[in-house]
């Protein structure tokens, strides 16, 4: 039996429910994947319309009553204001579907319904404008799913790539280069891409400064924070490696010279990544009972509604859902 992924339709004003409509035909899907969309029919129909697809769609409860293998299965939440909708804007009301979407997901995945979630780009001014208290996906999955922490790694073709930090300034993120950190994080790292399959995974980390500081002749953290971190990391059995310069551990990694490197910020990880394939850079939320999967790209407001956005990065986030879900739920018992 193919897994069931979960995905939320994402803002409907954005691009999500245009790239999901077209992911719900494209073959790769099909073969690996049975979907379930969480949003509204009628958007759907339409963003169905705008991509010039037609997935068949039939809906379900969430239950799943009702399921029609071979369909387009959709629960249909009603939570969208039709007479006043416009695709490209910041609405409340589209921020607080969104999260609708996304919360009754967890439940439906959380329930054991589904086997992972593969999510569709969220608005965080749409949120805001909803009343919605949280920023982005990882915080929302987080509280919902009873996680302090979670871990987000990318994917990009064989390159794998943790964040010790994620939505915070340069200059917080660079005070946030602390053996601690850096130690829980390469165990909890280690720990989540052995749910993913990889046994004894191997990790590096990247530095902080430009040639790792040069022993503090531009930048200390390398000396200070992260070799301490990965010595006692090393003490403890962990398979690490580094500090590796920035510059060049990425372009290693994706040859292939570890199973993933821990970046220390958000760009730092995310420019390696999305300049090597933009499109296929995906998003995977660990570290939760349940696995997430994402596009990284947003709403995309300035194309949604225009049959322009390309699906490719939605059909990776549910092919690496479905390829790591089995996995993932055995060996997270
Ligand atoms: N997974 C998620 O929910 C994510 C949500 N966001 C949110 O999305 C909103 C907009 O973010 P931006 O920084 O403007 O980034 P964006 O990714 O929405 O747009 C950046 C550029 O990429 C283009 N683009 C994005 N997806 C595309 C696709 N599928 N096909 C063709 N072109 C595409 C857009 O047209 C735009 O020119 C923000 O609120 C941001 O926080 C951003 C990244 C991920
Ligand atoms: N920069 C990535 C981003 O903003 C998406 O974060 P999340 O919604 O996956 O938590």
């Amino acid at each position: 039996m193919k897994p069931l992924i979960c995905a939320p339709m994402g803002d409907p004003a954005g691009v999500g429910p245009e790239i999901l409509a077209a992911s719900l035909v494209d073959p790769v899907v099909t073969d690996m994947a049975r979907v379930l969309v969480v949003g509204n029919t009628e958007i759907m129909k339409r963003a169905s319309a705008i991509m010039n697809v037609s997935p068949d769609f039939n809906e379900v409860d969430e239950n799943l009553e009702g399921w029609r293998e071979g369909a387009a299965n959709i629960l249909n939440m009603d939570n969208v204001d039709l007479a006043g909708f416009e695709y490209g804007k910041v609405q409340g009301h589209c921020g607080k579907a969104a999260f609708e979407y996304i919360k009754k997901s967890v439940e439906i995945t959380m329930a054991g319904k589904a086997d992972a979630l593969a999510t569709t780009p969220i608005n965080k001014e749409s949120l805001k404008a909803g009343g919605v208290p949280y920023i982005g996906h990882t915080e929302i999955l987080g509280d919902l799913t009873g996680t302090k922490d979670p871990l987000t790694m990318f994917q990009v073709h064989s390159l794998r790539v943790f964040f010790l930090t994620r939505h915070l300034s340069l200059m917080d993120a660079c005070r946030a280069v602390k053996k601690d950190r850096v130690l829980d994080y390469i165990a909890r790292c280690s720990e989540a891409m052995r749910l993913l399959g990889i046994e004894n995974p191997s990790i590096v980390v990247a530095g902080l400064n430009p040639h790792c500081g040069e022993h503090g002749l531009f930048g200390n953290e390398e000396d200070v924070e992260i070799v301490p971190a990965i010595e006692e990391a090393k003490k403890r059995g962990f398979n690490v490696h580094g500090p590796n310069p920035a510059d060049s551990v990425f372009h290693f990694a994706l040859k292939g010279a570890w199973d993933a490197v821990l970046s220390l910020y958000h760009d730092q990880g995310h420019i390696a990544t999305k300049m090597v394939d933009f499109e296929r850079t995906i998003s995977l939320t660990l570290g939760m009972p349940i696995l997430r999967t994402s596009v990284d790209h947003g709403t995309a407001f300035d194309i949604a509604g225009k049959g322009k956005a390309s699906p490719v990065s939605m059909v990776e986030a549910i092919r690496l859902a479905a390829l790591y879900a089995f996995n993932f739920k055995k060996a997270n018992g």
